[in-house]
């Protein structure tokens, strides 16, 4: 198992750190590391399983392994963090090497102590944030002095983030200052401040070594007592303000104020006030994440529900370890700027940190809304997570407080195992962008390059047994589960990979974190065409565990993680030959000869084990059996040998029974946790839906109002013209009527004259037009009836046409009129002949031209068409009357 050639071949370092021991299920310890030759640091360990002599002790390699007194600061030299700065730096030039850093483990193992250290202790992060700043000093662009820095270093991002000065995200997240005074509300995680009820030796300021050293002390002295499942149900994740959250004395002492649901607060009742702060405290320090709940949310929309809040201003951060004595070279010929984003995958879904949830219109609810890890315009070949909330750090301070603010959003719950588990797997990405220092100087703005150092803190595996979670806690640990799951097969392939030397095929894409993780750690198909070539990230990977803790869960994480794994040590003898061989001792004084026995067998075996169903017999079956064999003492009497015989088949029945004991138990184990992943996968879908729907529904609620105003846009549009034109008609009708009224004033007014006949002509006109179109109605209608007259006339008798004819038929009439056409006279007027000629005539007679007509036809003028008809079909009746047509 050499650890050394596989350094360079895996694609991830991996750590092995144990914590200080909270005890296993009996306390007992599992996990030994292997001591290592002189000069040479732990690489190995053993796993032995408890109580159970018929499992296989396994032996696992890692790249190093740290035992429970390793300290923040050994970690942070050993893993090489500081060699992971350096090539995200790139103090030679060119782009630098993306790094990761991520910590893996069982619930409550360490993880997130390790990322981000405790109130006392700063974690990887903020140790390398540390370098960070301190290695870029002057070469360090300050985003508050800078003019447009946001804007050129969001016109060179890829990921369509939203970019924002440090100074102005703080300010809008942050509350001013505040002393430390009891609030609603917990302060903000690493507060400063001097808890009110702090004993006598924890206030004094002299002390302050004594006190530090005590703090230490506390974190290391976490009992199992203390991390016992609260006694109210299990909780579902809340918010960090929820959570109860001791302020910080001096160097990391701080005591609650509120009592809790978390674990501690049990005691917290039964203890003295300073003494149940103590204890509580205990619980709670050794991670910087606030740890207990004052107020459980039970479910993620409880979650979405809740608004942000403005967090209290953190006045100091813990400095210890310290390493300013450390700094790694930056790039002379370059300025840069350091952005900080942060995000989580929760349920499979990325959402960020830094950007506070938004008010649904439909459902009134503060919801995040899920980002996508995609390629970008920006970056075709590599996926980044697109639109993020990305803040420009001008100082370690400004960055803690970004931190701060990210972690305040992250989910946690308080569960059996960890009284604040993460829910969600923690991603804190460090990018540091740098140009050529020349770019301002000469007024040209160059493009900003760079790497990205990302810190990941995993959610814990757990078994929701030990955990007894349920509802959406459950579902969320099977997700938690799940991914973890992916992540162990990734893995397992890169260390098969590079022990079989064979090109690494890691199946990263079956879910969102193993995407995240594992995305930039291969070039991708097409950087080699593209001109800015990137190499694939360097990634240490963490794995905490406690070698007291549940040996199942453990020993499944360090499986998968481990650089190599041997089974050392072969299976210890079944309990069937252990009975056996104490029943042939036992009724063996002297050594036993086999004789024939009633089946003839000669040598006696172990019934083979066949699982349930598959005929197992009884005793009295398994005597007549073919397959037992006994040994008959040659000197035993009858008696003894049916003894010993009965013995051995007891013994074998145990055996066979004992084995059917296991496998059904396994079976069971197994079914039990295939039923609980089902559940939770369940559960989880359930939320899926709901959130589905939601989402469904909000998106149909803003169509359906996109559309409603669209189609009153097009109403209100189509009422004004109709309004218009309808105005329009009137204003015409009136405008005719009033010309008619003008023109009938004048008239009256002005019955002779100039103006008189000029009117009169007009209206002769007018009138004319109505007089031909009422005729020729008129004039239609005797067609009709003349024709009905006729076909009548040709339908009589000859006698009775007579009188008719001699009234003028249409034929004579004709005649008459040819006649008078042939012979040029003029027609008689007043004559029967119905002709258009006649009917001017009756005309020119009908525009009589006195005064008296010319009123009525001005009058008539005025008046509407219909009595204009009925005034020229009385004229034309008299006209009639006057001269009969026919
Ligand atoms: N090396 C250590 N030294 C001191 N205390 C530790 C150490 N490791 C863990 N602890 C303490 O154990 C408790 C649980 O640790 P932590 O929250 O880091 O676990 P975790 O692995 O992140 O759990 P989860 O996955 O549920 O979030 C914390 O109170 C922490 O302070």
């Amino acid at each position: 198992m050499s650890t050394s050639t596989q350094k360079s071949q895996n694609l991830f370092q991996v750590y092995l750190r144990l914590r200080p021991s909270q005890g296993g299920a009996n306390g007992e310890r599992f996990l030994n590391v292997e001591q290592p030759d002189e000069n040479e640091n732990p690489k190995h360990i053993t796993l032995n399983p408890p109580n159970d002599r018929r499992r296989a002790i396994e032996k696992f390699a890692f790249t190093q392994v740290f035992e429970e007194d390793a300290s923040q600061l050994d970690i942070f030299h050993c893993t090489g963090v500081a060699s992971l700065v350096k090539g995200v730096l790139a103090p030679c030039g060119g782009d630098g090497t993306d790094a990761l850093l991520a910590t893996l483990g069982v619930t409550g193992s360490g993880k997130t102590h390790t990322i981000l250290g405790s109130r006392s202790q700063r974690g990887l992060t903020q140790l390398a944030l540390d370098v960070i700043f301190r290695s870029l000093g002057q070469n360090l662009v300050n985003p508050d002095s800078t003019p447009m820095l946001e804007q050129s270093v969001a016109a060179s991002d890829p990921s369509e983030a939203a970019m924002f000065a440090a100074s102005t995200f703080v300010d809008s997240v942050y509350a001013e200052a505040a002393p430390f005074r009891a609030s609603s509300r917990a302060p903000t995680p690493m507060t400063v401040g001097s808890p009110p009820f702090l004993p006598q030796y924890y206030h004094n300021q002299e002390a302050g070594e004594m006190q530090h050293l005590q703090a230490q002390k506390t974190i290391r002295i976490v009992t199992r007592e203390d991390s016992v499942a609260p006694q109210t149900p299990p909780s579902t994740p809340r918010h960090r303000e929820d959570l109860q959250n001791p302020s910080q004395a001096g160097r990391g002492i701080a005591l609650p104020r509120s009592t809790t649901h978390g674990p501690g607060s049990g005691h917290g009742s039964r203890l003295p006030r300073a003494v149940a702060g103590v204890k509580r405290f205990m619980t709670t320090t050794a991670s910087m994440r606030l740890k207990t709940s004052t107020k459980p949310l039970h479910s993620q929309s409880e979650i979405a529900q809740t608004p942000s809040r403005r967090l209290h201003r953190p006045s100091a951060f813990p400095q210890q370890p310290d390493i300013g004595a450390l700094s790694v070279s930056c790039d002379p010929s370059s300025e840069y700027a350091v952005v900080i984003s942060m995000y989580e995958v929760y349920n499979d879904r990325i959402f960020d940190l830094l950007t506070p949830p938004t008010k649904s219109a439909a459902t009134k609810e503060y919801r995040r809304r899920p980002l996508l890890f995609k390629s970008t315009e920006g970056s075709p070949d590599r996926k980044v997570v697109a639109g993020l909330r990305k803040v420009i750090c001008g100082s370690l301070q400004q960055a803690l407080m970004v931190l701060e603010a990210g972690l305040h959003e992250r989910r946690v719950a308080g569960t059996g195992s960890n009284s604040v588990s993460s829910r969600s797997h923690g991603f804190f990405c460090v990018e540091v962008k740098k140009r050529p220092n020349s770019s301002r100087r000469n007024g040209v703005e160059m493009p900003w390059s760079g790497s990205t150092l990302t810190i990941v803190d995993l959610a814990g595996s757990e078994r929701a047994r030990d955990a007894k979670t349920a509802g959406a806690t459950l579902a969320e640990a099977g997700k938690i589960n799940e991914s973890l799951m992916y992540l162990g097969q990734c893995l397992q392939m890169q260390s098969d990979a590079a022990n079989k030397d064979k090109p690494n095929l890691v199946p990263f894409r079956q879910c969102k974190l193993t995407e995240l993780l594992f995305s930039n750690s291969f070039p991708s198909a097409t950087a080699y065409a593209s001109a800015r070539h990137r190499n694939p990230q360097k990634a240490v990977m963490i794995v905490t565990a406690d070698a007291c803790g549940d040996f199942n869960a453990t020993s499944q994480i360090l499986r998968y993680s481990a650089l190599a794994r041997e089974v050392t040590v072969p299976r210890i003898p079944s309990i069937t030959q252990t009975i056996l061989t104490a029943a042939a001792a036992a009724s063996a004084p002297a050594p036993p000869q086999p004789c024939s026995s009633p089946l003839g067998s000669p040598t006696l075996h172990r019934r083979p084990f066949s699982p349930p169903g598959h005929g197992s017999g009884t005793y009295p079956q398994l005597m007549s059996s073919p397959n037992i064999v006994r040994t008959v003492s040659p000197t035993g009497s009858p008696a003894s040998d049916v003894h010993r015989i009965t013995m051995e088949a007891a013994a074998l029945e145990i055996a066979r029974l004992s084995e059917e004991v296991e496998y059904l138990r396994q079976a069971l184990e197994e079914e039990r946790s295939a039923r609980q992943e089902a559940e939770s996968h369940l559960l989880s879908m359930e939320d899926r839906m709901v959130e589905l729907e939601q989402v469904i529904r909000e998106d149909c609620t803003a169509e359906f109002e996109r559309r409603l105003e669209i189609e009153m846009a097009r109403w209100r549009a189509t009422m004004q013209v109709e309004m218009e034109r309808g105005e329009e008609h009137w204003g015409r009708k009136i405008e005719v009527f009033e010309r008619s009224m003008a023109t009938a004033t004048i008239t009256i007014t002005a019955p002779s004259g100039e103006n008189s006949a000029l009117i009169s002509d007009n209206d002769d006109d007018d009138k004319e037009n109505v007089l031909l179109e009422n005729i020729n109605e008129e004039n239609e209608r005797l067609r009709r009836d003349n024709e009905i007259l006729r076909r009548e006339l040709a339908a009589m008798s000859p006698t009775k046409r007579q009188p008719l004819q001699e009234r003028g038929s249409d034929a004579s009439l004709v005649a008459k009129s040819k006649s008078y056409a042939e012979s040029g006279s003029p027609r008689p007027s007043g004559g029967t002949g119905f002709d258009e000629g006649s009917l001017r005539e009756k005309l020119e007679n009908l525009r009589v031209s006195d005064g008296q007509a010319s009123v009525r036809s001005g009058s008539a003028g005025n008046a509407s068409p219909k009595k204009m008809r009925k005034l020229a079909a009385k004229r034309w009746n008299a006209v009639g009357n006057d001269d009969d047509m026919f």
